[in-house]
This record gives C-alpha cells, sequence and structure tokens, in this order.
C-alpha cells in the first residue's frame, strides 16, 4: 500500500503540491487526472523520490520515504514511467531493458517474456537502437523497462501522451494485465479522460496543485470529471 498524506512541494517559493493526500492498494489502478501544470508530474516525482516534499509525508508497505533517495525506492519496489519516456537514444533495447536489472539481486536479472508477450515488438527490435523507435514502441519499452524491475508499485506519467491509438490499446491491455496479476498497485496520471476511466478503479482530479475530487470508478460521473479537465 502506498499512502501519501498531506504531502506539500515547493519550488523556490511557488507551492505546486498543496496537501495532497491518495492511496494506492496492490491490484489496483488508481488514477490521478487533471489539466496540464496542475501537479500531477510533481506528485509522481515525489512518490519516486525525484522531488524533494516540504511537508507532510509518503508512506511505502509501511515505511516512512522521506530519507530514502530515488534509487533506495527502486530496490523497494518502486518503478516508474516518467513522462517523455527517457529512454536511452544510444543503447539498444535489449541494453536499455537491462537497465532495470540495476535494482534486482543477480539471481533475477532477466526480462521477464511477459515483456515481449504485451510488447511483441520489443522483442523484434531488441537489437535496434532505442532512439530509431517510434514515440509508441518507445514508450512500450519504457513500460518494459520497468516491468524488469518486478516492481510492486508502478507509477505512469501519461502513457499515453502523443500515442497512436492502436498503440493506446496495447498499452491499456498491459496495464490491465498488470492490475489483474494483483502482485503490483499502479498509480496512472493521465489527461485522457475515457482511457483513465476504462482502466481506474479509483480517480483523484488535481488543479492547482490540490485534489479537488476523488472516488471510485463507480462515483466518476462523467460530466462533472470531465468538466474539470476541460480548459
Ligand atoms: N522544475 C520546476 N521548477 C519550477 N516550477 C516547476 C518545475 N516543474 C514544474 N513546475 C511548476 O509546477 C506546477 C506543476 O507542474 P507539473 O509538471 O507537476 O504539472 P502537471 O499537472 O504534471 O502538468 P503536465 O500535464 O503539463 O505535465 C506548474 O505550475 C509548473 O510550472
Amino acid at each position: 500500500m502506498l499512502r501519501v498524506d498531506q504531502v506539500d512541494v515547493h519550488y523556490g517559493a511557488a507551492q505546486a503540491l498543496r496537501g495532497v493526500s491518495l492511496e494506492a492498494e496492490i491490484g489496483k489502478v488508481t488514477t490521478v487526472l487533471g489539466r496540464n501544470g496542475v501537479g500531477k508530474t510533481t506528485l509522481l516525482r515525489a512518490i519516486v523520490g525525484r522531488n524533494p516534499v516540504s511537508g507532510g509525508r509518503i508512506e511505502w508497505e509501511g515505511r516512512d520515504l522521506a530519507r530514502i533517495r530515488s534509487d533506495g525506492r527502486a530496490r523497494g519496489g518502486i518503478a516508474s514511467v516518467p513522462q517523455g519516456r527517457e529512454i536511452f537514444p544510444l543503447l539498444t533495447v535489449r541494453e536499455n531493458l537491462e537497465t532495470g536489472f540495476a535494482v534486482l539481486p543477480r539471481a533475477q536479472r532477466s526480462v521477464p517474456d511477459e515483456v515481449f508477450e504485451l510488447f511483441p515488438v520489443l522483442r523484434d527490435m531488441l537489437g535496434r537502437r532505442g532512439g530509431d523507435l517510434s514515440g509508441g514502441q518507445q514508450q512500450q519499452l519504457a513500460i518494459g523497462r520497468a516491468m524488469v524491475m518486478r516492481p510492486r508499485l508502478l507509477v505512469l506519467d501519461e502513457p499515453t501522451e502523443g500515442i497512436q491509438p492502436s498503440i493506446i490499446q496495447d498499452i491499456g491491455r498491459a496495464i490491465t494485465y498488470l492490475r489483474d496479476k494483483g502482485e503490483m498497485a499502479i498509480v496512472l496520471v493521465e489527461q485522457y479522460y475515457d482511457f483513465a476511466r476504462d482502466l481506474c478503479d479509483s480517480f483523484h482530479v488535481m488543479d492547482r496543485g490540490q485534489i479537488v475530487k476523488s472516488g471510485t470508478r463507480a462515483e466518476m460521473v462523467d460530466d462533472e470529471v470531465r468538466g474539470l479537465l476541460t480548459v
């Protein structure tokens, strides 16, 4: 279980998160929706240890993460698919996947078959450079790399951004598969409402650094939430 409790984040004097609280459970997709610039990426970066928090507390599996840096969090089972994907352009697809090994004990250093079952294109392109892949293929690679780390918490920052519809479907199927396996909690940040609604078990909508609406998927009244996402 991930517990984010009353978290504040500042960039200098500007406050980007104000008292943000949410929980994410194993076997569930928790989605965070919101327009550009409301603080979604800031929240994910705080969870993975890439943004220091100035108030509140983030707890993972009962441990306070305050003093644990991002590499320690990754070893503790937290993997991320960041905005912009952060693929290494000069490394091959295989090498990009193997960067996930760094957080694993030696005996577990293999690429799980399910990565290629979910994203067959990655097997076909193992020897190609990351930078030669299309945006959609890079997104699949970023998810595959996170899966290599055998996470128990997977955070994804707008995985559908700039991606063609057929690959969005593959990504949706992969997220559903990972949720249904029941071994990880998934936090999905999105602006694409329909995609998030179809996948999530619970939702939070952010506006100007705060959570302004939350509920279960059944409570997600389309018009009301959509209204909070349109500019
Ligand atoms: N490194 C930074 N330094 C200063 N301000 C920042 C920094 N990163 C983000 N911000 C500001 O913090 C606020 C929240 O940004 P954030 O990127 O978290 O929003 P977002 O909801 O993820 O938006 P997007 O969908 O565009 O990624 C914005 O006002 C942004 O300009």
